[in-house]
């Protein structure tokens, strides 16, 4: 590889140091407000080699990014993909890598964990919206609760960090949000609450899901003491603390306030495809500057060349004239 490249950043002065890596569209659930039941995915041969994507993710370092998240679909579904962790956490060894990290619904935590720890994963992400066994079945549709508790034990007993993920879902775990927060605080857990993006066909109305998180912050203040602070992960939650347990807890709030004006992030698909904002449709193809040269140069321009087009932010809208995706593709082609 030719170092160093130039560092990416667009057209509105976003440096962009955090890459998130979609490993597999596929995944071992169908959460309600991700999927259709019946979704179809890629056939297997339109995907990167995990090589592929190890490559594509180093030149991304090489032009400046420090965080690296791996996503999908549910990324430990995919073949092997302990492999790519293995292979990416070299940079983290050499330093240009500062995190290297996954989101995750824990359904293979369990089998997972020790080897990610030893991979230099230090931190990572766990999607769960209720603690109640039948709803998480609503929820997800096909997902076992006491195996995602399973994977969080073993994920904390490999001395990784997890943080709490739950999309805040009006009449479905509104008035759970609070008792999961103090489960997650209990645990030593941090937890972000997101508001529910319109992305891709689903099965469900998103206008009755929607809830907007400056509601649930209303209601969580008549309960417990909030204090903002300015910690920062490098994703797009803004933080409070909370007196009561202890614990941080997130607020990621792409509709009611939006945070594009510091965006940091691209987003890369397994098929190599670029996406540069989550909220649009617009997207640069990888695989062939990737599969045309050995080199990596066509590839780096490539990227610059998309980097120029990111747009300044997303056009999301939920209601009930705009009966339809803001975004056709559905969450788990970029994985969040
Ligand atoms: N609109 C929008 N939503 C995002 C963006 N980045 C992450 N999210 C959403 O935030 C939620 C949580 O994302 P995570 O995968 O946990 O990543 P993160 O928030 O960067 O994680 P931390 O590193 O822990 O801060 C998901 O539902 C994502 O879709 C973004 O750039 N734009
Ligand atoms: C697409 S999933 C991929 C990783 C993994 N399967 C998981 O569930 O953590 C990444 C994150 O996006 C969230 N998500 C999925 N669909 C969403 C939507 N329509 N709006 C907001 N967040 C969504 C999930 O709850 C999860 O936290
Ligand atoms: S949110 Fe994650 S676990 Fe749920 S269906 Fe989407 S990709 Fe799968
Ligand atoms: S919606 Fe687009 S511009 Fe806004 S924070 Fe997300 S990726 Fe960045």
């Amino acid at each position: 590889m030719t170092f160093p490249y130039a560092n990416m950043t667009d057209n509105f002065g976003r440096d962009i140091t955090y890459l998130r890596v979609s490993v597999t569209d596929r995944c071992d659930f169908r959460c309600t407000y991700c999927m259709a039941e019946d979704m179809t995915f890629l056939p297997k041969k339109d995907l990167l080699s995990l090589e592929e994507l190890e490559r594509l993710c180093s030149v991304f370092i090489a032009k400046g990014v420090r965080k690296l998240r791996l996503t999908g679909g549910e990324p430990l579904v995919r073949r092997n993909v302990m492999e790519l962790v293995r292979q990416l956490s070299r940079h983290l060894e050499s330093g240009a890598l500062e995190e290297l990290t996954l989101t995750t619904n824990g359904s293979q935590l369990s089998r997972f964990a020790n080897e990610l720890a030893q991979h230099g994963v230090k931190r990572l992400n766990v999607s769960l919206d209720t603690l109640d066994p039948s709803k998480f079945q609503e929820i997800t549709r096909w997902g076992e609760l006491s195996k995602v508790l399973a994977g969080i034990d073993a994920a904390q007993a490999a001395g990784l960090h997890v943080k709490i993920n739950a999309v805040a879902l009006k009449g479905f775990n509104d008035h759970e949000l609070p008792d999961l927060m103090r489960w997650a605080h209990g645990r030593g857990m941090d937890m972000t609450v997101i508001e529910t993006m319109p992305m891709g066909e689903i099965d469900a109305d998103r206008t009755n899901q929607y809830l907007p998180l400056s509601q649930l912050r209303a209601k969580l203040e008549r309960q417990f003491t909030l204090n903002d602070i300015p910690f920062k992960t490098g994703g797009p939650a803004r933080y409070v603390t909370v007196e009561e347990t202890g614990g941080k807890l997130g607020f990621i709030t792409p509709m009611t306030h939006n945070f594009c004006e510091s965006c940091n992030r691209v987003r890369l698909t397994c098929t190599g495809t670029l996406y540069m904002c989550l909220g649009q449709e617009d997207a640069a193809d990888l695989r062939a500057p990737l599969r045309a040269s050995e080199g990596d140069e066509l590839l780096s321009n490539a990227i610059d060349e998309a980097i120029g087009r990111k747009p300044k932010g997303h056009d999301f809208i939920i209601d009930r004239r705009t009966n339809r995706p803001s975004v056709s593709r559905h969450m788990s082609v970029t994985g969040g």
